[in-house]
């Protein structure tokens, strides 16, 4: 490893570190030492600690208090204890903590649980999005995911329950982390008595202050006199968590997984105990690098044994996400290979080694084309401070970069571009109108989204039936699709398969869909895997191929075996199993009659064009390369090799998400017949497109 890695230079972080050092991040003056320290001891030595004071102080007098703290200072789960020792949460009140991601809400409500000595779902709760573990009347400090805070403002839209929000991660710049903050503002005029806490590793505190700045006169709810400062105070917490060394690849490497696989036995080799960490981008890159993995280990080389390899993706199911908390046998190494879902507030831990690609998956949205893609992009100097600093949350660390040290600091992004500037914004959209929110390119954001991605989103969200023509929510349609929380053509799609009987079948579908794959993919094994799909493969396309990959799997009792020998992703399928039980309620609670329509395919097929009619492609005349155009902009697009209509192109498919590589690829794609694109969506097709359809 010394010839390959080169350890960047040392250089003390400045909290406004703007010219990208490289940083080592060091230990806190009162991080001393490690190895067993009572939980006590451990949040005493934590930096945020010696600012507790400081903390209540500025937010009993501040409306708005900024916290900038380095990760592991101390934030997340300090603050909100800091509140309630205090006395915020007295009377009924909750202290609400949000994180854009599921995982750290629960990694953190089990966390702060632990340290206060109660048991999770009483004092200190949690709730996600199909899971609520707290308690109505005990629960004082409650952690969530920013969606789930939107959602609760359709039945409580000031949010009257909650005396501090502290929104956590907010430089990671999540659509919903945007969209809360701009509600959260507009709360605040009419409830001066609230406290907002925004804490963050990064963020560019000065511009978040100036948004929360306000001028105007707040309203109070009975007359308070409790007026709090406008102005956001803003405090640096000073101080990191442990060391964490930083190496750097000396020449580029062409192929990220395979360098990630050779530094994790590199790592297992030559260096003392410890877990790894490895960040890659997405669920097909994880399992290959644990089937590379697992593959050195049944290899017997004895260099790879006592490794315990295990992925982590937001795709596995909950016991399999849990895994990676577990604690292994002695003398075993644990190699936990993730998506950037482990990036921001998770603590394993036993890790001691992170080995960052460089790279995440990352949305990209055209507006004028309106097409979004999900890219492996490069990720930004944040997360990648963010992802070294997972190394070092118990003791010292080692972060070994698959980039070199010249590329960090000259060509890495500091922060990355916010989500809302980068996504589709329909889900968003039709969110805020269900906060009766009409105004929306009024709306005052933190970071403008472009008009042109408002416009669409308000066209896609008319042509569904979900908005009438004064840009108002439907009833019962709009408010039905607002209620379930996945993309409005998803909800679409469940909606219409209640008209047509087959909605048992179109949850097994969206379900499926929300989650990136159920096969197993396997370097060097394209053939067995297209073998095996060729096993439930269906004329009519991807989504009815799922049907029966489904049902054979009931079929053979949930078998782990069975799903191996047919290349399907046996955890993919305990999540698809758990999402739609999930989707079933929510289901039956907006009044969807859950109902099969046995082997009648053509309704399935026209309940998905119902939700996906947008996606419409063309097969070109005389095309011999397979070369569809999309109905709504004329783009040209192929469909996926992973499709089971690869090849067999039929003349009119519909798809559920594009993919760009070297060409633009539909993903999860199904045949239709035309003349259902008028029926599902007329407005749509007879006025924009009137001449695209056959009659
Ligand atoms: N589950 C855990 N097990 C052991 N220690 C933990 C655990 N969770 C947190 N800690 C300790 O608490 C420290 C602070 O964690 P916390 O999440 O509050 O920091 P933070 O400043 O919010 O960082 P980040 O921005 O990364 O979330 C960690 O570095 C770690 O030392």
């Amino acid at each position: 490893m010394a010839q390959f890695w080169k350890p960047g230079t040392e250089r003390p972080p400045l909290l406004d570190d703007d010219d990208g050092g490289i940083l080592l991040y060091s230990a806190s003056s009162s991080s001393s030492g490690y190895g067993y320290v009572s939980i006590e001891k451990q949040r005493q030595r934590l930096p945020v600690f010696k600012y507790r004071t400081a903390i209540l102080y500025l937010v009993e007098t501040h409306a708005t208090t900024i916290v900038v703290g380095e990760t592991g200072s101390g934030k997340t789960t300090q603050i909100p204890q800091f509140l309630k020792e205090a006395g915020w949460a007295d009377g009924g009140r909750v202290i609400a903590c949000t994180q854009p991601r599921r995982l750290a809400v629960q990694a953190v409500a089990s966390r702060v649980a632990e340290e206060m000595g109660v048991k999770l779902g009483e004092e200190v709760g949690y709730t996600i999005r199909f899971e609520d573990l707290t308690d109505r009347d005990s629960t004082r400090i409650k952690f969530l995911t920013d969606g789930v805070l939107l959602r609760e403002m359709m039945e409580d839209p000031l949010l009257t329950k909650y005396s501090v929000i502290m929104v956590d991660e907010a430089h990671e710049r999540s659509i919903s982390t945007d969209v809360l903050l701009g509600l959260l503002k507009k709360i605040q005029r009419r409830r001066p008595e609230l406290r907002l806490i925004i804490s963050s590793a990064t963020i560019e505190a000065k511009s978040m202050a100036a948004f929360f700045h306000t001028s105007k006169k707040r309203r109070g709810l009975k007359g308070e006199d409790c007026v709090p400062k406008t102005e956001p105070a803003i405090l640096s917490v000073e101080g990191r968590g442990f060391n964490v060394q930083i190496f750097y690849i000396e020449e580029p490497v062409s192929d990220y997984i395979q360098a990630a696989v050779s530094t994790v036995m590199s790592i297992h080799d030559q260096e003392p105990m410890g877990d790894i960490l490895v960040f890659l981008t997405g669920q097909d890159d994880i399992d290959a690098a644990v089937r590379l993995l697992t593959e050195e280990a049944q290899n017997n080389r004895k260099s790879s044994s006592g490794l315990v390899v295990l992925p982590l993706y937001s795709g596995l199911s909950r016991a399999d996400q849990d895994l990676v908390f577990s604690p292994i046998p002695r003398g075993k190494r644990k190699v936990v290979i993730s998506t950037n879902i482990a990036e921001t507030s998770l603590t394993l831990e036993g890790v001691s080694y992170v080995v960052d690609s460089g790279f995440s998956k990352q949305r990209f949205y055209n507006p004028i084309s309106n097409i979004e893609n999900l890219v492996v992009a490069p990720i930004s100097k944040a997360s990648a401070r963010q992802r070294a600093g997972r190394a070092g949350r118990v003791r010292p660390g080692k972060c070994y970069r698959l980039y070199s040290e010249e590329y960090f600091v000259k060509e890495m992004s500091a922060e990355g571009i916010p989500e809302m500037q980068r996504s589709n914004l329909v889900s968003c959209v039709i969110q805020l109108k269900a906060l009766g929110i009409d105004n929306i390119l009024g709306f005052d954001w933190p970071a403008s989204p472009s008009p042109e991605a408002m416009i669409r989103a308000l066209e896609v969200l008319y042509s569904l039936g979900v908005l009438d023509d004064d840009a108002k929510l439907t009833s019962p349609a709009g408010f039905q699709v607002a209620e379930i929380p996945l993309d409005p053509m998803v909800s679409k799609m469940i909606l219409a398969s209640n008209q047509l009987g087959c909605s048992e079948e179109i949850i097994t579908i969206a379900a499926i869909l929300s989650i990136q794959s159920i096969w197993i993919s396997v370097r060097g094994q394209q053939k067995d895997l297209d073998e095996a799909k060729l096993r439930f493969a269906a004329a009519e396309g991807d989504h009815v191929t799922f049907l029966n990959v489904y049902k054979g799997f009931l079929r053979s009792g949930k078998s782990p075996k069975w799903c191996n020998k047919n290349f399907v992703n046996y955890q993919a399928m305990r999540k698809v199993v758990e999402i739609r039980e999930q989707l079933k309620r929510i289901a039956q609670r907006i009044g969807i009659v859950l109902k099969s329509c046995e082997s009648d395919m053509q309704v399935v097929r026209k309940a998905v064009t119902a939700g996906f009619f947008a996606n419409a492609c063309n097969l070109e005349a005389f095309s011999h390369n397979g070369m569809y155009k999309t109905i709504r902009s004329s783009q040209e697009v192929y469909i996926h090799p992973s499709s089971v209509l690869f090849r067999v192109n039929p003349k009119w498919v519909i798809y559920n998400s594009l993919v760009s590589t070297d060409r633009q690829y539909m993903r999860n794609v199904i045949s239709i017949d035309p003349s259902w694109l008028i029926e599902a969506a007329p407005h749509y097709y007879q006025h924009h497109h009137p001449n695209s359809i056959p009659h």
